[in-house]
């Protein structure tokens, strides 16, 4: 449901017009990508009548940031993504740029999606938009100018929605999301120095142009070690029955390894401090990627969780948590790399998980 405020239409701006989104506040980065998926769909919808350019929108403030003393706003894309790479599939530019390019933060038209007043029937799914009037007070105010300046907030809610996109524009735009290359040599250079899995041995060769690369599912043999992405925080606090104990989930990792005869696991996990004491205790084995003060400040929260998905997409084997993006995206960086999705789709049952089903394959087509 839409909620359209039009102003004046500059005249430098009708040949080339840029979409601005932003995503509910409390969404994490992996979620937000999805989202992203998602509008660069709509960009290609809209340039088949006009010239658009996607606006990346910066990062920061994210929930899960919560590194203390590190500024982490208004971060570039290219912070975390190969901005050419996205380039490729669609034209993006940075917040930055589009300021300098259009001489300041000067908005058109903004759209803000929210629910049916009247609330939707539980269970159905229809694909349906009508402009009505907005429920809540608009978080924006026109200046002297009549633009309209976001005070505060997002301009743009997105909600996931199931079905609403095509799935092969999804692909090609989930393709076009290379890790920026800094963060890549880091995972890099810690697989070759901790987990002794470089790219030859590994058969997990990478091209730097994503429309040239073209990898029959499972030929890639993934370094070896075993890959593990155990999510906690707020994924425990409502005790979920899907996500498993430390002890439930050392349990699981003891017996892979021993089934893979891989001596070796590398952990990712945002578990807090005491969790990951009681790990070292029950899994004395395990590798985790630990920052120095100085990468931490470099790479940012952000960034070291990247590094630990690509370490864990490059594993023999690979279990993460379910329902969490995170490990979603590392599904899918495996899948480019062509691993067997065996070794891919794989999760932690929860202790008094009657039915753990295992994650569905996301599979490419080229
Ligand atoms: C419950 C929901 O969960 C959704 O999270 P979920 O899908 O796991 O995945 P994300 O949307 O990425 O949010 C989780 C965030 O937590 C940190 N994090 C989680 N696991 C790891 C890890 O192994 N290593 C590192 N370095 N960082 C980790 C990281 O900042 C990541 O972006 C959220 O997006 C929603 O907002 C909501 O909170």
């Amino acid at each position: 449901m839409g909620c359209p405020e039009r102003g004046w239409i500059p005249h430098s701006w009708r040949f080339l017009r840029y979409l601005l989104y932003d995503v509910n506040p409390p969404e994490g980065f992996n979620l937000r990508r999805d989202v992203y998926i998602r509008i660069a769909s709509l960009v290609k919808t809209l340039q088949k009548s006009e010239n658009w350019v996607l606006v990346l929108p910066p990062w920061g403030r994210l929930y899960h940031w919560q590194s203390p003393d590190i500024l982490q706003v208004r971060l570039p894309w290219s912070q975390f993504f190969d901005v050419p790479s996205l380039n490729r599939n669609i034209p993006v530019i940075e917040y930055e740029q589009f300021l300098a390019e259009s001489g300041g933060p000067f908005i058109e038209q903004v759209y803000v999606l929210q629910g049916y007043a009247e609330g939707w029937k539980e269970g159905t799914w229809e694909e349906k938009i009508d402009e009505r009037p907005c429920i809540d007070q608009l978080m924006y105010s026109k200046d002297k100018h009549e633009y309209y300046r976001c005070l505060e907030g997002p301009p743009l809610h997105i909600y996931s929605q199931k079905g609403a996109v095509p799935c092969l524009v999804n692909l090609k735009t989930r393709r076009s999301m290379v890790f920026a290359p800094h963060l890549r040599a880091v995972g890099d250079e810690f697989r070759k120095k901790h987990l002794q899995s470089t790219d030859e041995a590994d058969r997990t060769h990478y091209k730097e142009d994503w429309t040239q690369m073209k990898v029959k599912t499972g030929t890639a043999l993934g370094g070896p070690y075993l890959g593990v992405h155990l999510r906690r925080r707020d994924f425990i606090w409502g005790h979920r029955e899907d996500v498993p104990s430390l002890q439930g989930a050392v349990k699981k990792i003891h017996s892979l390894l021993e089934m893979l005869k891989l001596e070796k696991v590398f952990v990712a996990t945002d578990a807090v401090e005491e969790e990951i004491e009681l790990l070292k205790k029950l899994l004395p084995e395990m590798v985790r990627f630990e920052p120095s003060w100085e990468e931490l400040e470099l790479y940012k929260d952000g960034g070291l969780a990247v590094i630990d998905q690509w370490i864990c997409a490059h594993a023999r084997y690979f279990i993460g948590t379910s329902v969490s993006t995170f490990s979603f995206r590392i599904h899918e960086e495996r899948e480019i790399l062509g691993f067997d999705p065996k070794t891919t789709y794989n999760r932690f049952c929860g202790e008094t998980e009657k039915n753990c089903e295992q994650p569905t394959h996301w599979k490419i087509v080229y």
